[in-house]
């Protein structure tokens, strides 16, 4: 059966090579482990969302995937590289509203996804909160997902012809790359599940 709504897909990098800038973020956890909360928030936070009719993540990890399994997603394989995997994962939803988000916003308030594909009416993106990268790129119905996330994705997508949606959105727009971001997120009100 197809999903009614977006189809949100959230890519993974393979755990021994994911997050290298927050390595020894959090003293006595290990690096794994908190890459691991970081993805399980920030997919709990997408399937709350409303609009969302499916997360797919995009991952060849496999400790990724046994993490990930209980909440109830759905996989695609990783192609080799973050935007290869994401350009297979949305061909195989062509025709299907689809949308990207990266898998290290973990105090996503759901409200702010919903209302960022809401009015992603054309093809659009929503930049990180230093205005470089991308957190979000979305394709309606019809519009082909294209993504070019990387160094300067936003000024990429933009240069693409991606409508780029300007909302505050504080979650949604946290990434979490380096000890000061996650910082942020704890004041922004995560609370990273450790156990
Ligand atoms: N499936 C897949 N996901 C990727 C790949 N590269 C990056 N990602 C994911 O894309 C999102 C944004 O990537 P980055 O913020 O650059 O993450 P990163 O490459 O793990 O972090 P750094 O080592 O600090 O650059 C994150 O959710 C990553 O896990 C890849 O090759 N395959
Ligand atoms: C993938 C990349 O993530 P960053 O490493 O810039 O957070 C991007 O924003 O396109």
């Amino acid at each position: 059966m197809l999903p009614v709504g977006w189809s949100l897909l959230v890519p993974l990098k393979a755990l021994p090579r994911a997050k290298t800038r927050l390595r020894g973020a959090l003293a006595g956890v290990g690096h794994e482990r908190l890459v691991v909360a970081l993805a399980l928030s920030t997919v709990r936070a997408a399937q709350r969302a409303e609009g969302v009719a499916e997360v797919v993540v995009v991952t060849g990890d496999e400790r990724l995937r046994r993490e990930l399994t209980p909440l109830g997603v759905r996989f695609a394989d990783d192609a080799g590289s973050l935007n290869d995997s994401l350009v297979a994962a949305a061909e195989a939803r062509a025709g299907l509203p689809v949308a990207a988000l990266t898998g290290d916003v973990p105090a996503l308030r759901p409200v702010e996804l919903a209302e960022a594909l809401a009015l992603a009416e054309v093809r659009s993106f929503v930049p990180d909160l230093p205005g470089d990268g991308t957190v979000l790129l979305a394709a309606p119905a019809g519009a082909t997902l294209r993504p070019l996330f990387g160094p300067d994705s936003a000024a990429a997508h933009a240069r693409s012809g991606a409508n780029r949606l300007d909302g505050l959105w504080p979650t949604l727009r946290r990434d979490v790359d380096t000890p000061a971001d996650l910082a942020d997120a704890v004041d922004l009100g995560w609370i990273p599940d450790l156990s």
